[in-house]
C-alpha cells in the first residue's frame, strides 16, 4: 500500500507567522524588519469595511515594491462571497506575493476556483494558495479542504491555517488555556494537512500580556504536529521561533540515530536498542527531517 503524503510541499521554516493589518502603515513598516518566519499581510478580519480599499493599495504597493525582504509573505484576502475578494486577487496576482491565504473554507471547489481565477488573471504557477479551516465545516472535514491539493488542475494549495478564533465564535466553545474544545479540530486539521503533503500552522493566542501562556500554547501546537504558529503581535514571535525549532538535544539525538544505523552491524537491521530505548528506521527518517529543518532555519537566519 502506498504512504501518503504523495506530494509534500518543499521544507520552508513556518515557526512565526505574522498577521498585519493592511490597514496599518507603521505595523506595515515595523513588519518589514521582525524576525519572523512570514507575514499574513491581512485584508480580511482586522480591516474595517470602510478601510479595505485603501489597505488594498498598501498591501499591493509593498509587496511589489518587495518591502519585507526574505520573510515569506502571504496576503489573507476577502471572501470570494464578499463585496471585495475578487478586487482583492486581482491585486495580489499583479503584486506577486509568495501565497494568498482563503479565508472560511469550506471545500476543495473553492481552492480550485481561486486557483482558476489566478491563472486567468495570469500569476504565476509559484504563487502558493494557503487555506483557513475556521467554519465548521472545515472543522469538521478539513480533508475536503486538503483535498484540492490533489485536483487534476494545479491549484497551487500548500498551507492550511487554523482560524481558532472564528471557530470559538461559530462553535460557541469557548478558548480557555489548554484548548480542550479545540483539539478535535486542531488534530483533525493536521491529519488533513499530512495525508495531502500540506504544511498546517496553529491558530493564534489573543494573549498578549501573558508570554508564558503564549509559551504553553506553542508547546501543544508543536506537540500535535503543527508546523508553527499564527501571530498578532511581535512579541510573540521570539519563543514561537525557539519552540518550532529543534533545540540541540533534539539536533544532537537526531545525529546519534541516523549514526547509529550507519554501523555495519546495524545496516541490516529495522529496529535497534539506542540510549535505552527502541529506535527503528522511522525515528531515522524523523532524524532526517529535524535536521534537515535545523539546517533551513539556520539558512534562513
Ligand atoms: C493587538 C494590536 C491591536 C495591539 O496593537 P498596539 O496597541 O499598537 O500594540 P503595541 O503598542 O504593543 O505595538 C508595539 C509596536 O509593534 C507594532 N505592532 C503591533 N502589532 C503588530 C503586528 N501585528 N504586526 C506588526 N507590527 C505590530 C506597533 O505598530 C508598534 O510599533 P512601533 O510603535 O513602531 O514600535 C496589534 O498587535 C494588532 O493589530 N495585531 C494584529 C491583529 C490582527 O491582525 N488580527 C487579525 C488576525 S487574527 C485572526 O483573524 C485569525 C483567524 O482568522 C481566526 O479566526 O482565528
Ligand atoms: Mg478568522
Amino acid at each position: 500500500m502506498q504512504q501518503s503524503p504523495k506530494r509534500a510541499v518543499a521544507l520552508r521554516p513556518r515557526r512565526s507567522i505574522l498577521y498585519v493589518p493592511g490597514s496599518n502603515a507603521r505595523a506595515l513598516d515595523k513588519a518589514a524588519g521582525l524576525p519572523a518566519d512570514g507575514l499574513i499581510l491581512d485584508l480580511e478580519d482586522s480591516v474595517a469595511p470602510d478601510m479595505k480599499d485603501p489597505a488594498r493599495r498598501a498591501v499591493a504597493e509593498r509587496v511589489a515594491a518587495r518591502a519585507f525582504g526574505g520573510r515569506e509573505v502571504i496576503v489573507r484576502v476577502n471572501g470570494a462571497d464578499t463585496p471585495w475578494g475578487a478586487a482583492d486577487l486581482a491585486a495580489v496576482a499583479e503584486a506577486g506575493p509568495d501565497a494568498v491565504l482563503l479565508p472560511k473554507v469550506e471545500s476543495d471547489d473553492e481552492v480550485i476556483e481561486a486557483g482558476r481565477v489566478l491563472d486567468r488573471l495570469g500569476a504565476p504557477a509559484t504563487l502558493s494558495l494557503w487555506a483557513m479551516i475556521e467554519t465548521p465545516l472545515a472543522a469538521l472535514r478539513p480533508e475536503q479542504v486538503a483535498a484540492a491539493r490533489e485536483a487534476e488542475v494545479n491549484t497551487r494549495l500548500t498551507c492550511l491555517v487554523v482560524g481558532t478564533n472564528d471557530l470559538a465564535k461559530v462553535t460557541r466553545a469557548r478558548l480557555k488555556p489548554g484548548r480542550a474544545a479545540f483539539m478535535p479540530y486542531l488534530t483533525a486539521a493536521v491529519a488533513a494537512a499530512r495525508a495531502y503533503g500540506l504544511d498546517v500552522i496553529d491558530g493564534v493566542c489573543n494573549a498578549l500580556d501573558d508570554p508564558a501562556a503564549f509559551e504553553a500554547e506553542c508547546v501543544d501546537g508543536r506537540d500535535l504536529g503543527m508546523d508553527g504558529k499564527t501571530l498578532i503581535h511581535p512579541s510573540q514571535i521570539e519563543a514561537a521561533n525557539r519552540v518550532f525549532a529543534p533545540d540541540a538535544g533534539e539536533i544532537a539525538e537526531a545525529r546519534r540515530i541516523i549514526d547509529a544505523f550507519s554501523l555495519p552491524e546495524n545496516r541490516s537491521r529495522g529496529a535497534i536498542a539506542l540510549d535505552g530505548r527502541m529506535v527503528e528506521r522511522l525515528h531515522a527518517d524523523i532524524a532526517r527531517r529535524t535536521l534537515a529543518l535545523a539546517e533551513a532555519i539556520a539558512a534562513a537566519s
